[in-house]
C-alpha cells in the first residue's frame, strides 16, 4: 500500500518518514497553509527522497506561472491539485509539465464521489480527504475524517488514496473498512499544526503494519 507523509517542512521528519516506508513525500505550497514552504525549501528537504519516495508538490489552483517555478526548482515526481481544478485544468496540467497529477476531492456525501468520476482517464490518481469544515482557511490539512462507509461499492476503475484525519488510533480501522491503494496523512502526526513528530509518523507506521500483518 503507497502511503504518503504530507505537509513535510524539516529533515528529521522527512528522514522518520522515509524510514517507516513512505512511498509519498508531500510539501505544501499555500502560503495560508502552517505546513508551507518556499521551493527552495522543498528543493533541500526533497534531496533524501529522491530515489526512495515519489516527492508531491501540492498546490491549490496554482497558475501556470507558479507551477512553473515549483517544477523547475523542486523538480517533484508528482504534482497534487487540491482546489477546484477542473478536468480540463488537470489534463492542461499533465500536458504542460509531462508529470502525474493527483487530484483532491473533498467527499461529504456520495454525490462527491460521484463527481469525482469526472476524473477518469484524466488525473493519474485521486485522493479522497474530507470536506473542510465551514470557516476552514484551508482545503486540506484539516484532521478531519469522511464517512468511510461511503466508498463501499466503489468503481474502482481510478486508484485512489484515503485521506482526512487518519491517525495510529484509527488507521486500522480505515485500512480494514475501506482497503485502500493508498494512504495520505498530516495533522494526524503533528504535535500542534504543522509541526510533525518524529515519534508520532513512527508510530502511525507502526499502526499500518500492526494493521496489515492482522489482515494477512
Ligand atoms: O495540509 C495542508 O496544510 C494543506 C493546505 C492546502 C491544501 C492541501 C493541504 N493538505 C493536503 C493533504 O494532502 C493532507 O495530507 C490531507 O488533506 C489530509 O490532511 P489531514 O486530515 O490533516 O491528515
Amino acid at each position: 500500500m503507497d502511503i504518503k507523509i504530507c505537509g513535510l517542512s524539516t529533515e528529521d521528519t522527512v528522514a522518520a518518514a522515509l524510514n517507516g516506508g513512505a512511498t509519498h513525500v508531500g510539501f505544501i505550497f499555500f502560503p495560508r497553509s502552517p505546513r508551507h514552504v518556499a521551493p527552495q525549501q522543498a528543493a533541500a528537504l526533497s534531496g533524501a527522497a529522491k530515489g526512495r519516495a515519489q516527492v508531491v508538490a501540492v498546490t491549490v489552483d496554482a497558475d501556470d506561472a507558479t507551477l512553473d517555478t515549483l517544477v523547475r526548482v523542486v523538480e517533484p515526481d508528482m504534482l497534487q491539485l487540491h482546489g477546484e481544478e477542473t478536468p480540463e485544468r488537470v489534463r492542461a496540467v499533465k500536458q504542460r509539465f509531462g508529470l502525474p497529477v493527483m487530484k483532491a476531492q473533498a467527499i461529504s456525501n456520495l454525490a462527491d464521489l460521484t463527481a469525482a468520476q469526472r476524473f477518469a482517464g484524466v488525473a493519474d490518481r485521486l485522493l479522497f480527504d474530507a470536506k473542510a469544515p465551514k470557516g476552514a482557511v484551508l482545503p486540506g490539512g484539516n484532521g478531519v475524517a469522511f464517512d468511510w462507509t461511503l466508498l463501499a461499492g466503489l468503481d474502482a476503475s481510478l486508484p485512489y488514496m484515503l485521506s482526512g484525519g487518519l491517525n495510529a488510533s484509527n488507521v486500522g480501522d480505515a485500512v480494514a473498512r475501506t482497503n485502500p491503494s493508498g494512504l495520505d496523512i498530516s495533522s494526524g502526526v503533528e504535535r500542534t499544526p504543522g509541526i510533525k513528530d518524529v515519534a508520532l509518523i513512527e508510530s502511525f507506521f507502526a499502526a499500518i503494519r500492526s494493521a496489515t500483518q492482522r489482515a494477512a
